[in-house]
């Protein structure tokens, strides 16, 4: 085999599931149809066929890196397993070359009742190496692992995050020529995972391939070479990470009366407005999946994200500017009100939130029962990419408390503003690299405003020469 071979080679894979309504239907299955075969009659079928997998055809070479991304039950999981030869293929094949390391399942190769040293031992010998190997071993394994005392402590003790510490630890070390991830390191912390993906680095270099499945598009982006994305087990897509997490972002988006905004086709959708143009009220939407807390004083009617040409848009490239729109009706005297837009990453985390009290300060007053009351939003995503949601809030505070928001404490101003509505998932959005200029802006979750200046000083003989660049 000549190092350019690939060492994972996909052709053609198939998988088909059998979902039996009942646990007799299985039996019935494994029964039936051999005795119909012995008589010469119509075999029965008591399953009905789910492919998860259909013609999945790729190769993978020596320091190459793929991540695999699809939504949820997309079939990436079950491609790993086969690609690991935990699970066979129904149609096509996976061929691999040479030693793999697996991460799919926490706690999948250990024995819960073996401590943490003696599964080393365990998985080592599994994956092929001796015990003279593994003792030769050991100290970087459980050095990487990092677990302390535990490691002669029954596996069945440790918690998620220390297990997928020993199992990586173990992977990470048997000279492995593919090493297969399946989001196995979401569970450690940012440490470990830093750790890991050092180390992957490390492999990467040496020349292990490395397949990896995620939800993580920062990841993809600044990890992986290619990337494939799968939708309902089929590949649509392989090729470079950034137009991957294009095609992935727009699944599902496409059919939906929603478009593409900035990476949208050149004719405007019908219900484009001019930028900054309030929408006609019915061009809201109000998703099925909205998580509403209201205490019926007011009624969340909908929103809808626009782009910097007043397109309705969900991807947007870093830095875009997006402009929400969102209406609130009514339905009791409240006081001046207040509206504003939190943006939560894939982790569950605020990377930024803003109301109106934040930006502006004209003349308010209170409104009354049958209000419909409309805010624009405008923000710069100025974020890194990956997929987010927005929490829509509508809140109320008095004329006094407005006339002095900025002379009071920040808990009084809390204290003294009433949660009327909040809106959790009123819209989700995806966020890209550019196209154009420098595709990645900034790293890490969002881009702070600051600048950078640098002096270059050298001393010499003649005198000093100072260069200023700022
Ligand atoms: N043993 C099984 N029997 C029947 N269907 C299955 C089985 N295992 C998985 N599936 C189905 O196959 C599809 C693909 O599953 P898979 O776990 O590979 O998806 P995934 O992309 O890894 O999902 P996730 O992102 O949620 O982990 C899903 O619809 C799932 O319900």
């Amino acid at each position: 085999m000549s190092s350019d071979d690939p060492v994972v080679d996909v052709r053609d894979l198939g998988k088909r599931y059998e979902i039996y309504s009942a646990p007799r239907d299985r039996l019935k299955q494994m029964l039936l149809p051999p005795l119909a075969r012995a008589l010469s009659r119509p075999e029965p079928r008591y399953f009905r066929e789910f492919w998860a997998l259909r013609d999945i055809s790729f190769q993978v070479r020596r320091g190459e890196t793929l991540a695999i991304i699809g939504r949820n039950g997309s079939g990436k999981s079950t491609l790993l397993q086969i690609i690991a030869g935990t699970m066979a293929p129904t149609t096509g094949d996976a061929r691999t070359h040479g030693r793999i390391a697996a991460l799919l399942e926490l706690g999948s190769g250990f024995n819960p009742e073996f401590t943490g040293r003696e599964n080393v031992y365990l998985n080592c010998a599994i994956l092929g190496l001796t015990r003279e190997q593994v003792d030769a071993r050991l100290d970087e394994i459980l050095a990487f692992a990092d677990i302390g005392a535990f490691v002669d402590q029954p596996v069945k003790t440790y918690s998620s995050g220390m297990m997928v510490r020993l199992a990586f630890a173990v992977q990470a070390h048997i000279a492995a020529d593919i090493v297969i991830i399946d989001e196995a390191l979401a569970v450690g912390d940012v440490f470990f995972a830093q750790k890991c993906f050092a180390r992957l680095r490390t492999l990467v270099d040496s020349g292990a391939a490395v397949i990896f499945v995620t939800h993580d598009m920062s990841t993809v982006t600044q990890f992986c070479r290619s990337a494939i994305v799968l939708h309902e087990g089929r590949q649509l897509f392989q090729g470079d990470p950034v137009a991957a997490i294009r095609r992935y972002m727009l699944i599902g988006r496409e059919e939906s009366s929603f478009s593409r905004g900035s990476s949208g086709p050149a004719d405007e959708p019908p219900e484009a407005t001019v930028a900054g143009d309030w929408p006609p009220p019915d061009a809201l939407v109000r998703a099925p999946e909205v998580d509403v807390v209201e205490g019926g004083r007011a009624e969340f009617l909908g929103c809808t994200v626009r782009d910097a040409l007043g397109r309705p848009a969900n991807l947007f490239e870093m830095g875009d500017i997006a402009e929400f729109f969102y209406d609130f009706l009514v339905k009791d005297d409240i006081g001046i009100p207040v509206g504003g837009i939190s943006i939560v990453n894939d982790k569950n985390i605020i990377v930024h939130g803003k109301n109106s009290l934040q930006v502006e300060r004209g003349p308010r007053g209170p409104v009354g029962a049958g209000t419909r009351l409309r805010f624009r939003q405008r923000i710069a995503l100025r974020l890194t990419p990956g997929e987010y949601t927005a929490v829509i809030g509508l809140a109320a505070t008095d004329a006094t408390t407005y006339a002095n928001i900025d002379v009071l404490p920040h808990d009084d101003l809390t204290a003294r503003t009433e949660r009327i509505s909040s809106v959790g998932r009123a819209c989700t959005f995806g966020v890209v690299l550019r196209r154009k200029g420098v595709a990645l802006t900034h790293h890490g979750l969002c881009d702070l405003d600051g600048d950078i200046a640098m002096k270059a000083h050298r001393p010499d003989p003649g005198g000093e020469r100072t260069h200023d660049r700022g």
